[in-house]
Parts: structure tokens; C-alpha cells; sequence
């Protein structure tokens, strides 16, 4: 028995002559939200595939709880939100819905769920006058059917507006609450920075990255940006700290996480000369680069 809800080890998968997954390793514990990023033709949609149980790999493992992908036990334990999700045009919300219950055997309240995703007002709507953030939101109603150990989302938020994208995360959140891995491929950083416990990279189907923000931050070792802004004289505080002059009043600095409480101390030192101080860390974007581009060397 294993107490992880998705295990992959040792992964390859071959497309034709070429490896496109190259001895993958990950796991995923209930609840954890792991963020998969790559360029386009990584790797992210032939793992989620695998994990499905859709495309047989080369070698290695994969686990969903201890079940085999493609078993009937790992597709009762597996939802999976494809990017372009696509249902019934004819259908209803709530017979699409009631459908997918009956075929998982799941009892669901289906006018409530639907309530959740923000469907109410179409419930009795055929799906085919659906807009696409409509039929993404549907899509995640069928992934909270099953209380599933793992929910795989493939680019959930594309084509959704800000709003949407907001009530999308937070029923993630929800999904993860109840104990629910969730693995997010996704190529919007700005999005699954704020919303993930871990983040996988893959670089030409190999795993180049796999931790949390601050521990990637840490061992990238990338500079911190300090941003000093003068009371009176930006090119006096700029001959004095160093760094360059940025939108005439302010200076700007690049420190090493190590140099980060000395660069400080020599602001504090300035007294009324400085006006105001703002620190900010690498983004997912800077690290994102830096794993990408080394796996290059
Ligand atoms: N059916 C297929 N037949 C042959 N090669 C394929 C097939 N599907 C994917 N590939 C190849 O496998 C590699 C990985 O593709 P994959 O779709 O997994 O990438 P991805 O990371 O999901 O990309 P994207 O971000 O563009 O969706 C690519 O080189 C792609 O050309």
C-alpha cells in the first residue's frame, strides 16, 4: 500500500524514433497541487496520457494510489479535464451530467454540483449554446463527480476570463481540500505560481525541475531586484549604492540571496535620503528561464 496518489518512476516513452519522455520520476500526495510546465512538445500531454493508461510506455511505472493506469480501479480514481473538453451539443448541462453519474455509478446531487461551477443559470441549456469558459466549467463539474485521488487538467484556464480563471482555482483549491492530487499542465506561470504547492518542469521530455517556488528560487541562486526609491536626489542615492537609475526618481539593484540583509543595512545607512525600498524575489518566469536554459548546457 502506498500512501502517495500518483507515483511515476523511471518513465520513457518513445514517439516513432524519438524519446519523448526520458526516465520521468514524480509523485504526487493527496491534496498537493503540482504545476507540470514545458514548451510546446515537452512531454506534459504524453505523460498525462500515460497516466491515463491512453498510450503504453517503453519502461518504468506508473501508479495511480497502487493501481495500474487504464485498470478499472485507476479510472475510477482518475478525472481528467482535457484542454479542449468537448460534450453532447445536444445534451443539456444536467443530463450531461447525470449521464456521466450513472456510467461512474456515483449518486450526485447534479443541480448542486452544477451550482458550484457557476452553471445554475444554464442547467437546462442545451451544451451546444455553451461558450467555451461554460463548457471548461462543466468539464470541472464532471472532475468533482468522483471525489477522485487524482484530477489531471490539461491547460483548465485557456480561453477563460480573469473571473472565470479565479473561480477555477478556487475549486481546484476545493478539490484539493478534500484530498484530491492535482497535476495542472499549464503554460500560464503568472496563474500557477500563486496556486501550487510544487512546480515539474520538463525540457524535451526530460524532468529538468521538481520543488516548491521558494526551494527552485533557492537553488537557481538568482538575484533579488531592490528597488530604491530617493527622497530628493535619485542620482546622489545612484552614485552611492550603485545600480542603475530607473523612471528618474528611483535606483536599481541586483543582490544575491546571500547579500540580501548587507545590501539592506547600506540603504538603512542612507536614512532620509531614501524614501522607500521594494524587494522582489525571482518570479516563476525568471526560474522558469534559468531551468530551461541550463538544461541546455
Ligand atoms: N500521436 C503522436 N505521434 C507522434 N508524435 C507525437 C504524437 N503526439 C505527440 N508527439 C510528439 O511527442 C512530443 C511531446 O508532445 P506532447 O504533446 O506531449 O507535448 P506537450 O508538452 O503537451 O506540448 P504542448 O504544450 O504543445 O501541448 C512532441 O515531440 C510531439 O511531436
Amino acid at each position: 500500500m502506498t500512501d502517495k496518489a500518483l507515483t511515476i518512476r523511471h518513465v520513457c516513452k518513445d514517439r516513432g524514433k524519438t524519446r519523448v519522455l526520458s526516465d520521468i520520476d514524480l509523485t504526487l500526495a493527496p491534496g498537493e497541487r503540482v504545476a507540470l510546465l514545458g514548451h510546446n512538445g515537452a512531454g506534459k500531454s504524453t505523460l498525462i496520457k500515460s497516466i491515463l493508461g491512453l498510450i503504453p510506455v517503453e519502461s518504468g511505472t506508473i501508479r495511480v494510489g497502487d493501481a495500474v493506469p487504464g485498470s478499472a480501479s485507476a479510472r475510477r480514481d482518475t478525472a481528467y479535464l482535457p484542454e479542449a473538453v468537448s460534450f453532447h451539443p445536444a445534451l443539456t448541462g444536467r443530463e450531461q451530467l447525470t449521464l456521466f453519474a450513472r456510467l461512474s455509478g456515483e449518486r450526485a446531487d447534479v443541480p448542486a454540483l452544477l451550482d458550484r461551477v457557476g452553471l445554475s443559470d444554464a442547467l437546462d441549456r442545451r451544451i451546444g449554446t455553451y461558450s467555451k469558459g461554460m463548457r471548461q466549467r462543466l468539464g470541472l463539474a464532471q472532475v468533482l463527480l468522483g471525489r477522485p485521488k487524482v484530477a489531471l487538467l490539461d491547460e483548465p484556464t485557456s480561453g477563460l476570463d480573469p473571473i472565470s480563471r479565479q473561480d477555477l482555482y478556487a475549486i481546484i483549491d476545493e478539490l484539493a481540500g478534500q484530498g484530491t492530487a492535482v497535476l495542472i499542465a499549464s503554460h500560464a506561470l503568472t496563474e500557477v505560481e500563486a496556486r501550487t504547492d510544487r512546480i515539474a518542469i520538463l525540457r524535451k521530455g526530460v524532468k529538468v525541475a521538481d520543488d516548491t517556488l521558494a526551494n527552485l528560487s533557492e537553488l537557481a541562486g538568482l538575484p533579488i531586484k531592490l528597488r530604491v526609491r530617493a527622497s530628493e536626489n535619485a542620482d546622489a542615492l545612484a552614485a552611492e549604492l550603485g545600480g542603475s537609475r530607473v523612471n528618474g526618481a528611483s535606483v536599481e539593484l541586483l543582490c544575491s540571496p546571500a547579500d540580501k540583509m548587507e545590501a539592506l543595512r547600506r540603504i538603512a545607512a542612507m536614512g532620509e535620503a531614501v524614501a522607500d525600498v521594494e524587494m522582489a524575489p525571482p518570479k516563476l518566469e525568471d526560474l522558469y528561464r534559468h531551468y530551461a536554459r541550463e538544461a541546455l548546457q
